[in-house]
Order: C-alpha cells, then sequence, then structure tokens
C-alpha cells in the first residue's frame, strides 16, 4: 500500500511547465531514490513533498493524509540537504535539540532524546563542538540526527552526500542506510549518482526532464534499462543502433540495443561459444584502470565498444594496440525503446 503518494502533479517555473501529470506511490519502510541529471526536477519534487513550493496543481497524501497545503512543520517531514544548514552559533547538543525545544518538550526527555540519537550517529563525544569546529561529514551525521530526532514519518535527503569525499561518502551512505532500516522510516533520496542510487535503494526512480523514464528495484533498473537514456544514465551501456546491432550480432535486428561492458567477453583466441554471437575481431583503443576493474575501449569495424575485465592478474592486462576476439552473448543484448 501506498504511504506516500503524489497525483497528478502540475508545477512549473514562470510559465515554464516542469510536471505535466506527474504520479508516484511509495510504499511505507522503502528507501525510494530520485535519480536524474541536473535540472530534471528532483529538488522541485522533494520541496513540494516538504511544502517549501506550494503546489500548484495535484494533489500529495502522505499516511493517507491530504498533505497538499499543510504547512511545512505541521508535516511530519524531516530533511537534510547538501548544505548542512546548522545553525552556527549553536552545540552540537543544541543543534540536534532545537526543533523539541521549540515544542517545548521536557528538558529531562530532550536531552534523553538527543543523548541517544548522537549516540545513533556516533558524535556523542562531541555534543559540546560547534559546527565550525567539525568536518563535512560530522556536521552531515548532526543534521541526520536533527532530522530524526523528531521521529518523522518521512526522511527527505537532497543529495546529502555530494559534498563529501568519497571514503566519508561511502561511510555515511551505509550509516544512513542502516537508520533507516532500523527505524523503517519512509525515505525520498536525491542523488544524481547511479552507483549511490544503485547501492542505497529499494526503489530507484530514473527521471528526466520531469517525466519518470523508468522505476524499479536496483537490479531490475540496472539490468533492462528500457530506452537510450536509461541505458547510457545507469551503468555505462553501450548503445547500438539497429544497424549497428545487426552487424554486432550477425542477426537481423530493427531496434536499437544496449549492452553492458561487463557482459562483453574479449580473448586473444576466436571462442566459439553457445548462445554467443560469432567471435568478431577487435583492436584495444584505449585502457582505464578503475581499480577493481579494467575498462576497455576496443574498436570493432566502424563500432567503439567499452568491455569491462576484472582486474585479477596483471599478467592478463592487454596492451593498447593489441588484436583480440570479441564474444557477445545473445541474451545480454537489451532491446531500446526508441
Ligand atoms: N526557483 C526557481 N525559479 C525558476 N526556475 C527554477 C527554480 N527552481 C528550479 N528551477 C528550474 O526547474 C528545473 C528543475 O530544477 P530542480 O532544482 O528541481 O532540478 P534537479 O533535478 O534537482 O537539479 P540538480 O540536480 O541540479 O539540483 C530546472 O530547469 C531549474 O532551472
Amino acid at each position: 500500500m501506498s504511504f506516500l503518494t503524489l497525483s497528478h502533479i502540475e508545477q512549473g517555473y514562470a510559465q515554464q511547465p516542469l510536471f505535466n501529470d506527474f504520479n508516484l506511490s511509495i510504499g511505507e519502510g522503502q528507501l525510494v531514490s530520485l535519480l536524474g541529471p541536473s535540472g530534471c526536477g528532483k529538488s522541485t519534487l522533494l520541496r513540494l513533498v516538504a511544502g517549501l513550493t506550494p503546489l500548484q496543481g495535484g494533489r500529495i497524501h502522505l499516511a493517507g493524509r491530504d498533505i497538499s497545503h499543510c504547512a511545512p512543520r505541521e508535516r511530519g517531514i524531516g530533511m537534510v540537504f547538501q548544505s548542512y544548514a546548522l545553525f552556527p552559533n549553536l552545540s552540537v547538543f543544541d543543534n540536534v535539540a532545537f526543533a523539541l525545544v521549540q515544542q517545548k518538550q521536557p528538558k529531562a526527555q530532550i536531552r534523553q532524546a538527543v543523548e541517544a540519537m548522537l549516540e545513533q550517529v556516533e558524535l556523542s563525544e562531541l555534543a559540546n563542538r560547534l559546527p565550525r569546529q567539525l568536518s563535512g561529514g560530522q556536521c552531515q551525521r548532526v543534521a541526520l540526527a536533527r532530522a530524526l530526532v523528531c521521529k518523522p514519518r518521512l526522511l527527505l535527503l537532497d543529495e546529502p552526500l555530494s559534498a563529501l569525499d568519497a571514503r566519508i561518502r561511502r561511510h555515511l551512505r551505509e550509516q544512513i542506510r542502516q537508520l533507516q532500516q532500523a527505524y523503517g522510516l519512509t525515505t525520498l533520496f536525491v542523488t544524481h549518482d547511479q552507483e549511490e542510487a544503485l547501492t542505497l535503494s529499494d526503489h530507484i526512480v530514473l527521471m528526466e526532464c520531469g517525466r519518470i523514464v523508468q522505476q524499479g528495484n536496483a537490479a531490475e533498473v540496472y539490468s533492462a534499462p528500457v530506452n537510450e537514456f536509461a541505458a547510457r544514465f545507469i551503468g555505462h551501456y553501450n548503445v547500438l543502433s539497429a544497424s549497428e546491432a545487426q552487424q554486432l550480432s550477425g542477426h537481423a535486428q530493427t531496434q536499437a540495443l544496449a549492452i553492458r561492458p561487463e557482459a562483453l567477453l574479449l580473448s586473444t583466441q576466436p571462442q566459439t561459444l553457445t548462445g554467443h554471437c560469432a567471435p568478431q575481431p577487435v583492436q584495444v583503443e584505449r585502457l582505464q584502470l578503475l581499480g577493481n576493474v579494467l575498462r576497455y575501449q576496443v574498436r570493432c569495424g566502424e563500432l567503439s565498444l567499452t568491455c569491462d575485465r576484472l582486474n585479477q592478474h596483471p599478467q592478463q592486462v592487454f596492451a593498447v594496440g593489441q588484436q583480440l576476439w570479441l564474444s557477445v552473448p545473445l541474451a545480454a543484448l537489451r532491446p531500446l525503446a526508441a
């Protein structure tokens, strides 16, 4: 059953339409990522749900209640932004306690709630510090604690990790996921980073220009992109026109196709494999080391294809210019809608 429902949303800026009959349903306790390029409307959607931007048309329901025109503070929603937006003159403790103080909760109760929350985000030791005495990752954990301490019914996260370095980012996203699951908290997470969406989410909503292009769980969205936009945005797919696909597969093709780079097999000898197209000669044009993965760009006639291989043995790295053979599993060819 849907916990957050956006129905027939109409929204735009200065005569410029952005959402036209936009609909989205989110189940209780799910972490849903809104994924898409800059300007596709992710933040606007979050602001509409939070009540920070007035809704022009349509309805928003949260836990069965119509919140379309409620004031932000009446919605029971917690929000964390990319910019931490902490009060600079308040300690970590007082930042987290702020909303509870506003609600005039008893002091002892506030202390207990804040201390428990700081422990959850591993900040108990830093309770008396000011925001300027914290790292970016620590600031973001304070912002998260501040949003969670009010026990929101819905958590909105607007690119909360994008200002942080890669290691802190990974750690914090695991922490967010653990807390979200521990509290069973329905969460909408905005990101333009596909890896982040794939690793964190129960459900991914891929957007382009105010429209949903595709939605599903990570495996569905990753393994079966519906069109060229989805294929290019998620997973660095090779996208081939119908005639290119025909050239590569040797089979008649009427539709554009996508192939994941890790599905393509490179070998030094031609291999005739069941369920594969006939082996094709290729030449290595470029090689990129992505840590555990080697990414080859290979030339196959007029086609340039990306092939990923696990970086297992240094002696098995192919050189730029090397002649190889390419095998394409037929099952890996994904037809794309126009
Ligand atoms: N206050 C505003 N006034 C006019 N246009 C706006 C306003 N806010 C956003 N827009 C426009 O609406 C569109 C969607 O913006 P939005 O910030 O929702 O996108 P986004 O997907 O969150 O992008 P990003 O990832 O860059 O934050 C963009 O074209 C943007 O220029």
